[in-house]
C-alpha cells in the first residue's frame, strides 16, 4: 500500500526548491498530487504543475460534488486566496505513493481522511533570518513584488507553525534547508526506508 509524503514548512524554507528537485532525481517512482488554488499565478509557475489554478466558480462545483479533502482560506492585502487538496482521479493508495506541499493543517487532514498510516510529513525548516533574506530575493524578481503580502506570510507562518502546532500535529523529524543537496538526499534515504 502507498503512503502520502506531505512537505511543510514556513514560507520561503524551500518546499518548492526541495520538492522538485526530489521528483527530478525520482529514483522511488513517486508521484504528485496537484493541489488546488484560487490565488493568481505568478511568474514562472505553470497551470498544473505548482497548483491547478482555479476560480471561485469552479471551486463552488467542487465542493458541491464532496471532493474537497481540506481547503485553507487566507485573507491576504490582494482578497481573499483558497488553497485546497481535491479527491481527484490524481489519488490511487493501492499502486503508488505520492509526494505533495502541504501546512501542518492539511497535513492533519490528510491524515483524518486516508488515516495515519498512509500520511507522512517531511518539515523543512531554516533560521529565520536566512529564511527571510531568500523571500525577498525572491519577491525581487518579481515583476510586481508585493512585499507587504510576504511580510504577512512571515508574521502569520511564526503562529501557524509554533512549537505548540508542530507538536500537536505530530511531527518529529525536521529537515534543515542550509546545503540543497545535502536536504534532498537526506530526505530521499527518508522516503526509502518509508516505503521499504
Ligand atoms: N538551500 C537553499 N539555498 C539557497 N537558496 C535556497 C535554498 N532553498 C531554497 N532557496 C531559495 O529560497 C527561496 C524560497 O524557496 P521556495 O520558493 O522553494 O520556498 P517555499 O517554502 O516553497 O516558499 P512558499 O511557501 O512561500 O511558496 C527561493 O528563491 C529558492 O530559490
Amino acid at each position: 500500500m502507498g503512503k502520502i509524503f506531505c512537505v511543510i514548512g514556513k514560507s520561503s524554507s524551500g518546499k518548492d526548491t526541495i520538492f522538485k528537485q526530489i521528483l527530478e532525481k525520482n529514483t522511488v517512482g513517486l508521484k504528485t498530487i496537484v493541489p488546488y488554488t484560487t490565488r493568481p499565478i505568478r511568474d514562472g509557475e505553470t497551470n498544473g504543475i505548482e497548483y491547478f489554478f482555479i476560480n471561485e466558480k469552479e471551486l463552488e462545483n467542487l465542493e458541491r460534488d464532496n471532493k474537497i479533502i481540506e481547503l485553507r482560506a487566507y485573507h491576504t492585502v490582494h482578497g481573499i486566496w483558497k488553497y485546497f487538496t481535491a479527491h481527484d482521479e490524481q489519488i490511487d493508495l493501492v499502486s503508488n505513493n505520492y509526494i505533495m506541499i502541504g501546512t501542518l493543517d492539511s497535513y492533519m487532514k490528510l491524515k483524518e481522511f486516508f488515516g495515519d498510516k498512509k500520511v507522512r510529513p517531511i518539515y523543512i525548516e531554516l533560521e529565520d533570518g536566512i529564511r527571510l533574506t531568500r523571500a525577498i530575493e525572491r519577491e525581487k524578481l518579481q515583476e510586481n513584488p508585493k512585499y507587504s503580502e510576504m511580510c504577512r506570510r512571515f508574521l502569520a507562518d511564526a503562529q501557524d507553525f509554533s512549537e505548540e502546532n508542530i507538536k500537536k500535529a505530530g511531527v518529529v523529524r525536521r529537515f534543515e534547508n542550509q546545503d540543497l543537496s545535502q536536504i534532498v538526499e537526506d530526505i530521499i534515504q527518508y522516503i526509502v526506508q518509508e516505503i521499504k
